[in-house]
């Protein structure tokens, strides 16, 4: 029995995400929360012909509670996206408070569940979760997750055109570390699982760096009035999805995450040696589990032009954290 929850659910990533969830058989509940619109999604998602039974509420009479109440899993894709000339840190002012307010809902009615976090700024909004949590007495660094899978998908679609043939694209893996917004996303092309072509190199890898970094900014471009919503609602459901089944017991499922690196003390202190900080979150190999964070992996055998790639993501990271963890200030645990 699993209980997955939407959270901004009428949304352009909530709608696709929460139709990808419904697909799920391992999805027992799907509760679906926006201040707009989610009583009609889940009108019509429930139609499906899978397990899950479908409920949407509003704010209104205790929505937020009600569609908490007994969560396992719960997604967070609501809040406002870029428009074209913005950068993600610009939608801390709106999207600071949506997230605190709705963590403070999980932190209340659900604070066992695992919070899969996808509203921008993600460097931000992770810590803003986790220092609602800990006012709130109930933080467990291995339930929060930035959700940074899109970076991952992305590299591994761009890999499979550099490598001739997209029918690799789902079967190609590339860690991608650090965080969600430009220079943050530290894509480690020398441990893709498929290897690049002999002799690529030089401006052609710096290229692929770039597109991986800001394909965001080209699809907020593309679009002019949005930001991705169809990808990232696959890249939020495969993440979810993995979450789902190591909760079930599955074991040996990895995948990048942002998270809180005392989730697992030994792998985040060797994590934070390996790449000389002391910050407290990153994206880094993660190894699912039933109780969420098992295992923080290390980055591992890197070249010098991906070291110099984390060095330049570190002062970025460190501002995006100290932003969300200040917008709180929960009192030192
Ligand atoms: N992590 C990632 O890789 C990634 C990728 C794409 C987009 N995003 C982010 O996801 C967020 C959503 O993007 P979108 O395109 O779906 O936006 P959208 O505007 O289409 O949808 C957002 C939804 O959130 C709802 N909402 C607003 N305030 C709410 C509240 N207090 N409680 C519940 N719901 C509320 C809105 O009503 C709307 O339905 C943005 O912040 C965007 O930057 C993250
Ligand atoms: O680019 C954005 O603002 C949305 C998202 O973070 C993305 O990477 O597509």
């Amino acid at each position: 029995m699993v209980k997955a929850v939407v959270l901004g659910a009428a949304g352009g990533i909530g709608q696709p995400l929460s139709l990808l969830l419904k697909l799920n058989p391992d999805v027992t509940e799907l509760g679906l929360y926006d201040i707009v619109n989610a009583p009609g999604v889940a009108a019509d998602l429930a139609h499906i012909a899978t397990p899950a039974k479908v409920e949407g509420y509003l704010k209104d009479d205790d929505g937020l509670q009600k569609v908490l109440t007994g969560a396992d899993v719960v997604v967070i894709p609501a809040g406002i996206p870029r428009k074209p000339g913005m950068s993600r840190d610009d939608l801390f002012k709106t999207n600071a408070g949506i997230v605190r307010d709705l963590a403070t809902g999980i932190a209340t009615t659900a604070p066992n569940a695992s919070v899969l976090v996808i509203s921008n700024p993600v460097n931000s909004t992770v810590p803003i979760v986790a220092e609602v949590f800990k006012k709130h007495g109930v933080f467990d660094p291995k339930r929060i997750f930035g959700v940074t899978t899109l970076d991952v998908v992305r590299a591994s679609t761009f890999v499979s055109e550099i490598l001739g043939d997209r029918s690799l694209a789902t079967s190609i893996a590339v860690p991608v570390v650090g965080g969600h917004s430009g220079v943050t996303i530290v894509p480690l092309l020398s441990q893709s699982s498929h290897p690049l072509p002999p002799g690529f190199g030089g401006s052609d890898l710096e290229a692929l760096v770039k597109h991986i970094q800001f394909g965001g900014d080209e699809v907020v471009k593309a679009k002019g009035t949005g930001s991705a919503t169809l990808s990232m609602a696959y890249a939020g459901a495969e993440f979810a999805n993995k979450v789902i089944l190591a909760l079930k017991g599955k074991k040996g499922i990895v995948a990048p995450t942002f998270v809180h690196l005392a989730a697992d003390k030994a792998g985040g202190e060797a994590l934070k040696k390996e790449i000389g900080t002391d910050l407290e979150y990153f994206s880094a190999p993660v190894e699912l589990g039933p109780n969420g964070v098992e295992k923080i992996g290390g980055i591992g055998k890197i070249t010098g032009a991906e070291k110099a790639l984390i060095a330049a993501a570190l002062p970025d990271l460190k501002v995006n954290i100290d932003k969300g963890v200040s917008f709180i200030e929960a009192p030192k645990l």
